[in-house]
């Protein structure tokens, strides 16, 4: 029998075999997925993964993997070549991106409201940013999918007891227990039907009426209404009467996009035993997506360029991201962009930046500059969250948002002086009316922190201080239009 026609098992044809043999005779590398083969064959398993939980039970999480392998695909790879489309614009500047969402997203917090309102301040912050941007904002959510997280140590010790770190609801529980913390393969699958449940949610709420301009407005001018945001009131009124002037004209509001709007689903590429069973091949070009999400980025402690995450992100065709620190070297940037994005596809690599708001206008403009040199488009967005967190006195991990501020505002000075382009902002933030983050006009001091500091992970902007920092942003993007 010769190799190609060998057959499993089961007596069909055999997929890794028929991946095997294409690669063999020198097929390229994306070319080598026949049509109904799971991608997953073709992973290098050899590379090295940082940051993947130890699973106790091997065959669990076989079984989770086959599970999650059979399962239909969360999107539709023509969805991601759509925001492939509109991130391209970002980077030229005809789009700005909006991205945002929970640090640690959590079963228990999958619910209507939390959804509802995560989409809600999404849409609020993005009406903002249309307006001062004047061009159209790029929604992508932290969502459907953002269950797990890299972390400093390995360990968490809380008096006398030491336990594994929490690494996500899709590894472990937050509780602190043997039993929680222990990694459960069917965490896996769980986080699958989680996100397919929030994704349900978030295309009803963005297509079916709630997104409707002229309710976001409403929301917005309830938000300027409370004394504390008054400054923000007069570009409030700004975009009362572009509204006014639309209505004017005619502008149907019942249609696309005043009312049904898209909106993207991102998350961290972190867990390979979660993202190589749901990547798939794309029946209408035969290339692998990952169809967990739309949008997936690597982060920064597991970027190395001779590591299992970016070759996974390298195989997909996915828009992809990769999170860039103070640290990061712009000659192994470049490299990094040779192997992700060898054709040079617009809207194909973005980079998100978190220096710290001390670092940000030392460090990011030789990677800006060098990347622009060599002729990658690629899309600049400041992530001035992950740069920025310190222990508070009462022993919370949290942010300042004037340091927040901060860092947005030294990414828009770089690329001003640089003559680039600031494609976006990225924003762990809630709906909700947490206290996690110091600061903003409703001035959280250290001892608020403790009042509902409830993150499983790093702190997000409550749903104020989310509204405040678009506004903010919005003032930065206006200026920049108006020279
Ligand atoms: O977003 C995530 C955190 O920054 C990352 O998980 C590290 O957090 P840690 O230092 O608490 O582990
Ligand atoms: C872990 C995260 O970020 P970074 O990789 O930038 O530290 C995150 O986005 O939650
Ligand atoms: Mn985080």
């Amino acid at each position: 029998m010769s190799p190609s026609t060998r057959t499993s098992p089961a007596g069909r044809p055999d997929p890794e075999q028929a991946v095997r043999t294409a690669v063999a005779c020198g097929a390229p590398r994306h070319a080598a997925y026949p049509a109904d083969v799971n991608v997953r064959a073709t992973f290098d398993d050899t590379l090295p993964a940082a940051q993947q939980p130890t699973w106790p039970d091997q065959e669990a999480l076989r079984a989770a993997s086959a599970e999650l392998g059979s399962l239909p695909p969360l999107v539709f790879a023509g969805e991601c070549d759509i925001l492939r489309e509109r991130l391209a614009d970002a980077a030229v500047g005809r789009a700005f991106v909006l991205q945002g969402g929970d640090c640690a997203e959590m079963f228990a917090s999958a619910t209507a409201d939390n959804i509802r309102d995560r989409v809600k301040t999404i849409l609020q912050m993005a009406a903002v940013l249309t307006y001062g941007a004047s061009t159209p904002v790029v929604k992508l959510g932290r969502i459907a999918g953002q269950y797990a997280k890299p972390r400093s140590k390995n360990d968490e010790t809380r008096g006398e007891v030491t336990l594994p770190a929490y690494r996500g609801d899709m590894v472990n529980d937050f509780a602190f227990t043997p039993e929680a913390r222990t990694p459960d393969p069917q965490r896996l699958v769980r986080a699958y039907h989680t996100s397919a449940a929030t994704l349900n949610l978030v295309r009803a709420f963005t297509t079916g009426g709630f997104a409707d301009l002229r309710h976001v407005h409403e929301w917005n001018r309830g938000f300027v209404a409370n004394s504390a945001y008054a400054r923000y009131e007069s570009m409030a009124a700004e975009i009362d009467r572009a509204m006014k002037f639309m209505l004017a004209c005619g502008v149907d509001f019942e249609s696309t996009p005043m009312s049904a709007v898209e909106f993207f689903a991102s998350h961290e590429a972190l867990l390979l035993d979660y993202e190589r069973p749901l990547t798939r091949i794309d029946s209408r070009t035969g290339n692998p997506y990952a169809v967990s999400g739309h949008f997936v980025w690597v982060g920064e402690r597991t970027r190395q360029l001779d590591g299992a995450h970016l070759d996974f992100v390298s195989r997909i065709h996915n828009p992809i991201g990769v999170k860039l620190g103070p640290n990061a070297d712009p000659d192994e940037v470049l490299r990094m962009i040779e192997v992700l994005d060898p054709q040079r596809t617009p809207g194909r690599l973005t980079f998100i930046t978190r220096m710290g708001a001390g670092l940000v206008r030392d460090r990011l403009p030789r990677l800006v500059e060098k990347v622009t040199a060599e002729g990658a488009q690629v899309v600049w967005v400041c992530d001035p969250m992950h740069g920025n967190t310190f222990e508070s006195s009462t022993g919370y991990k949290t942010r300042e948002f004037n340091t927040i501020v901060d860092e947005v505002e030294g990414f828009f000075e770089v690329h001003e002086q640089l003559g680039t382009v600031p494609g976006g902002v990225h924003v762990e933030l809630t709906g909700n009316d947490v206290t996690e983050c110091l600061g903003g006009s409703e001035r959280i001091i250290d001892a608020d922190l403790e009042k509902r500091y409830e993150t499983a992970c790093d702190p997000r902007l409550n749903h104020q201080q989310s509204l405040e920092l678009a506004f903010l942003v919005a003032e930065m993007l206006a200026k920049r239009s108006a020279v």
